[in-house]
């Protein structure tokens, strides 16, 4: 809708503009019928028709332009409140709240035999970012979560899914991976952060990341596998970050 048209409603406001609308086309179907009446027939049926003419062909399009006017607004907005209520502004991935109800459904239509087999969820935590942000300022801190949620959804393009669950925190359920695929991918992408290299004012600044992860087991809820991966995420901050840890039910 055009600016000035926006600007416009909004100030009238809906009803008043209604009626507006109602009042002014009674009066021109008014003048119209007035016009047949005094310069053709005199109280003809063509004045009749053009009342009802006028009534038709401008009441109608004027409401539905109206009302059309609306819908369209409706429509944006809730375009603009679901990106709002699932994506995070930030990064772009989903938001923690969309990203557990995307993925408890996603383990919800599987069968428990596939659920153990070829699913895993992986929390991927920047390393050090409190200095990233102390020294170089939060606007580099943002590059860099920015930076690393593209690569993020590079490398787990959908089905996977990819959410922020918060800070410097992310998080990723990898499907229809297994043991030797996922070891692949985590190496990759440990080495593809560190190429990262983010602009700042006065260096440039590479990162590197800790990657917790955890196989789904049969009879899991998500948080099941959500606290392993991280239980595997703390012993890779322990040995010295910069690595990824696959959990073992020895540890
Ligand atoms: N720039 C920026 N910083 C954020 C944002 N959200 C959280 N943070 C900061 O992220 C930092 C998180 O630090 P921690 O995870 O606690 O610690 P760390 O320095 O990464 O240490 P390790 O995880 O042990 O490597 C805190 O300093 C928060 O203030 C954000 O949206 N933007």
């Amino acid at each position: 809708m055009a600016p000035f048209a926006r600007v416009f409603l909004r100030k009238v406001g809906r009803p008043r503009l209604v009626i507006l609308l109602t009042v002014l086309t009674f009066l021109l179907s008014l003048i119209i019928k007035y016009f047949f009446d005094t310069f053709f027939i005199s109280s003809s049926l063509i004045g009749e028709l053009a009342f009802i003419f006028t009534a038709s062909c401008i009441i109608a399009p004027l409401m539905s332009w109206y009302l059309l006017g609306l819908l369209f607004e409706l429509d944006e907005l809730e375009i603009k409140l679901t990106k709002l209520a699932t994506i995070d502004s930030l990064t772009n991935t989903y938001n923690r709240g969309y990203f557990y109800a995307q993925s408890e459904a996603y383990l919800a239509q599987l069968t428990n035999q596939q659920a153990s087999i070829d699913t895993a969820v992986a929390i991927i935590d920047l390393d050090d970012f409190k200095s990233i942000n102390d020294v170089l300022g939060h606007a580099v801190g943002d590059k860099a979560l920015h930076e690393l949620s593209s690569l993020l959804r590079e490398f787990a393009p959908s089905p996977n899914i990819v959410g922020r669950l918060g800070g410097d925190e992310f998080v990723c359920l990898l499907v229809e991976t297994n043991l030797s695929d996922l070891t692949k991918l985590l190496k990759s992408l440990v080495l593809a952060v560190r190429d990262i290299s983010i602009e700042g004012n006065i260096t440039d600044l590479s990162i590197t990341v800790s990657i917790g992860v955890a196989f789904i087991e049969i009879g899991d809820e998500f948080d099941d596998a959500l606290l392993r991966a991280d239980e595997a995420l703390y012993r890779v901050k322990k040995q010295g970050k910069n690595g990824y840890m696959i959990y073992d039910a020895s540890f």
